[in-house]
This record gives C-alpha cells, sequence and structure tokens, in this order.
C-alpha cells in the first residue's frame, strides 16, 4: 500500500450545563446549553501506535465546561462562553492546535406574571441560539452564530407561478397559498483574531436579537398587507440581504428554509357530492417530504 495521510480530531458531543447567576437583589439569571467540543491537535500516535500520552481525555474537556461555567461569574452569551472554552483548550494543552466549540442554547424565558417579570422564573420558548467557534493557538478566531427552529407561518401573501412544465408536472400555479418554514440561519462576523472581539458583555445577544429581528420583519412584511412572495426563494433572498443590510458586523448569512406544506382539501366521491371544497379555508398540514431550499449570501467587497 502507498502511504496513507491521517486528518483527525476528537471531543465531546453534547455536554449538558445549567448555569445560574444570582444577583444580590434575588434576580436570578439562568442559561442551559448543549457544548460541543472538538480538539485538533498532536496526538497522531494514539491512533497510529496505541500510545495515548498526548491525548485530552473526552472526560477531562466535559469537566473543563462545567469548571469554566462556574468560573464565569457573569451571565454570558454561548458565543462568548464557546470564546472561554476556545481560548483555554488551546492555551493549556500544548498539543492542541486548534478547538472548535459549538453551543445550543435553550430558550429559556423569563416568565412574566401579570406583567411584571419573575425574579427567578423561566418558560422555554421556541426558537433556539447556536454558535460555532473556531479558536487556534495563534490566536485567530472564527465566530458564527444561529437561530436553530424558528417557525414562521403566513396564512396568504404567497404564491408560484411561472416554474417549468414538462410531463411530470402536477402542481397547479397560484398566486394565493399559505407559506410556512422552519428558518435555520447562520451569519459570520468579521472578526479573524481574539483581540478583535468586541469587550462589550451583550454585544453577541444584541446582534442576535438584531437578526431575529429583521428575519421575522422581512418575512412578513408590514403589518397589514405583508409583503408577496413569488417563491421561499425570493423570500429567503430578501431576508438575507435585509441582514447583510441592517445589521452591521455580519459578513455573510446562511439560510435554510424548507417549503412546509399545507395541502388544499377537497373530499368527494363518486356517490357523495362534494362535502368539502377547498376555499383557501381547510387544508392537511405535512412535515414531510418538505421542499428544501438554502443559501448564502454574502458581502463583496467593491474594487472601487
Ligand atoms: O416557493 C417554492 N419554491 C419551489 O422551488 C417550489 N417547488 C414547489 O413544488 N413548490 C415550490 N414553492
Amino acid at each position: 500500500m502507498d502511504g496513507v495521510r491521517l486528518e483527525q480530531r476528537h471531543g465531546k458531543a453534547r455536554v449538558r450545563v445549567g448555569r445560574v447567576w444570582r444577583e444580590p437583589n434575588g434576580r436570578h439569571h439562568f442559561v442551559e446549553w448543549s457544548v460541543s467540543i472538538s480538539l485538533l491537535s498532536d496526538c497522531l500516535p494514539a491512533y497510529t501506535h496505541g500510545d495515548n500520552s498526548d491525548i485530552v481525555a473526552t472526560d477531562t474537556m466535559k469537566n473543563t465546561v462545567y469548571v469554566k461555567a462556574k468560573e464565569c461569574m457573569q451571565p454570558l452569551s454561548p458565543e462568548d462562553f464557546a470564546i472561554v472554552l476556545g481560548k483555554h483548550f488551546t492555551s493549556f494543552y500544548q498539543q492542541v492546535t486548534a478547538a472548535i466549540i459549538n453551543i445550543v442554547e435553550k430558550p429559556w424565558e423569563r416568565i412574566k406574571i401579570n406583567g411584571q417579570p419573575h425574579e427567578h422564573g423561566f418558560k422555554l420558548g421556541s426558537e433556539k441560539h447556536t454558535t460555532e467557534v473556531v479558536v487556534k493557538k495563534s490566536g485567530a478566531v472564527q465566530v458564527i452564530s444561529g437561530i436553530e427552529g424558528l417557525a414562521v407561518l403566513k396564512t396568504t401573501q404567497s404564491g408560484f407561478e411561472g416554474f417549468i412544465r414538462d410531463k411530470y408536472t402536477i402542481l397547479p400555479e397560484t398566486r394565493e397559498r399559505m407559506l410556512a418554514t422552519e428558518v435555520t440561519a447562520s451569519w459570520r462576523y468579521p472578526f479573524e483574531t481574539l483581540a478583535s472581539i468586541p469587550a462589550e458583555q451583550l454585544y453577541f445577544m444584541e446582534k442576535y436579537m438584531d437578526v431575529k429581528k429583521v428575519l421575522i420583519d422581512t418575512f412578513f412584511g408590514p403589518t397589514e398587507g405583508g409583503v408577496y412572495s413569488p417563491s421561499v426563494q425570493s423570500t429567503l433572498y430578501h431576508m438575507a440581504k435585509a441582514v447583510l443590510a441592517r445589521v452591521s458586523d455580519v459578513s455573510s448569512i446562511q439560510l435554510k428554509m424548507p417549503n412546509i406544506h399545507f395541502l388544499p382539501v377537497n373530499l368527494s366521491s363518486k356517490d357523495n357530492p362534494i362535502i368539502v371544497k377547498f376555499a383557501d379555508d381547510v387544508y392537511l398540514p405535512t412535515d414531510e417530504p418538505h421542499g428544501s431550499i438554502e443559501a448564502t449570501l454574502s458581502r463583496v467587497r467593491s474594487k472601487m
């Protein structure tokens, strides 16, 4: 056999941690994270010779998540916690050349009772805040943030016309349909070094809220009249473009928007007269199959 090339990484996936911060005035803050760590390191002998002397045990990685969570004395974004972990693994271990940290934050939101925010009560929301951070030993970084499972639907102002018709096509053209999707978004920041990451405690939280608002506003359009969608592709493009236009520091954004179909219901039989005739009112909700539409939009620097 010719020589072989080995590329490898190892880590711990889905380390679950909940962290409470207690303010002296009785107000609590809470996050729940699922943390995945992957380390690039010089530990080839473990693969080739059964020699584990350069291996950071994945159990140690798991323990480190709890130690670092304890050491963070103030509420922080999943991006900032991922950066804390990435810095730690690349500086503490000589063998580790890069760390890739993924975090999914569960959407625990402070509960309101009679309009008043509760001190220590939370309820689970829907879409999740995600991040992927890569930290290299040199101090080079890449930060990606995301949203997972943002389910949105509008009952009109959507259609699909003018597509290819051939002998396999039966879908009628329409200017009136439901539009439903579950947006997965991930966007990249332009920071290239640890030193260039903004120090503000709320920076990544604010960016997350800004991107989510722009995505939602653009999907629906104005509260009266909305905005017509000629396809999921077009709506996706306008959502991504609006994020680049309105949220500074986002250098590219990927959107995945499955087209979740609501099928018109018509019920009739040979013997029965029509008992349900579809008039844009009664639908069969489905989750599969679904259209699968995704695109990435990036800023390109003008050459001028
Ligand atoms: O918005 C849509 N885009 C498509 O590509 C497509 N294909 C399809 O069957 N329905 C739709 N709707």
